[in-house]
């Protein structure tokens, strides 16, 4: 399905060459539920902008079902099968949610298959169908309206970053049912940034990005009981509970 080869990413930083992704090695096959996590400022929001073309490699190639395109465009890709949900998604003045579904999904949805999906996403339909994407919807409202944009567009490869940011305790139990039915329907693959345990708990594989590179990739049953036990996924909050004394 996806391959990174030997991807490196550098910017200029204070007329300095800054390496953020190096040399950095990843295949993510069919149907597989990735969940990436890692310190902060480890380049796992980079890998995913460079997988969605949002950011071009300095050196390497990306594959997509077999074809090099590392060269395409966002919308190029987007219609290969690849969508993005971003950090903190954009908002669209003068579109409403409708709108902006029919367009994620590409074709004329009709008004209940739009209500569904944000039913989905834990939002009750009626009260934002008809709503502009503008400043007046919350950041969680509207993390939730972006994710129910990727399921309504349906592609082979699902990418989120950091879905939970920004979402209530109540609402992140209804985000996690989203993810496991994806999962369990097996359609397409989801590769979902993340340093929520819960999420980790429903992967079918874990990476583990820090530095810029691939530090542990494996599957969940592997890979989980080793990131909780160390402050890789926890945190300096999860390492400080377990009153670890070399916490930064
Ligand atoms: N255009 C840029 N110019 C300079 N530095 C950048 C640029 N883009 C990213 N970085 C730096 O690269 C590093 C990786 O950033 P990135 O957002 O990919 O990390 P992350 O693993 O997603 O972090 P978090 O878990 O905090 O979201 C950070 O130190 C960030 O400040």
């Amino acid at each position: 399905m996806l391959e990174l080869k030997d991807i490196s990413f550098n910017v200029q930083d204070d007329s300095k060459e800054k390496e953020i992704i190096r040399h950095l090695d990843l295949n993510i096959d069919d149907g597989k539920f990735v969940v990436v996590t890692g310190p902060n400022g480890g380049g796992k929001s980079t890998m995913a902008k460079l997988i969605a073309g949002i950011e071009t490699p300095t050196e390497g190639r990306i594959i997509f079902n077999g074809e090099d395109i590392t060269g395409k465009s966002i919308t190029e890709r987007a219609n290969l099968g690849i969508s993005f949900a971003f950090q903190q998604p954009a908002r669209f003045k003068g579109i409403t949610v409708l709108d902006l579904l029919r367009i994620a999904a590409g074709k004329q949805l009709t008004v209940s298959a739009c209500c569904e999906f944000l039913s989905e996403v834990g939002l009750c339909a009626r009260d934002y169908i008809n709503r502009e994407v503008n400043a007046s919807l919350s950041g969680g409202e509207l993390k939730r309206i972006e994710i129910a944009t990727v399921l309504a567009r349906g592609t082979q490869l699902a990418i989120f970053d950091e879905p939970e940011a920004g979402i209530d305790l109540w609402s992140f139990q209804n985000l996690i049912s989203v993810f496991e039915r994806m999962r369990t329907a097996n359609t397409r693959s989801i590769l979902i940034i993340s340093h929520q345990e819960r999420i980790l708990q429903i992967a079918d594989e874990i990476v583990v990005l820090a530095n810029g590179q691939v530090t542990k990739h494996g599957p969940r049953e592997e890979i989980l009981p080793e990131l909780l036990g160390t402050s890789d996924a926890v945190g300096v909050c999860g390492c400080l509970k377990r009153g670890g004394a070399n916490c930064d």
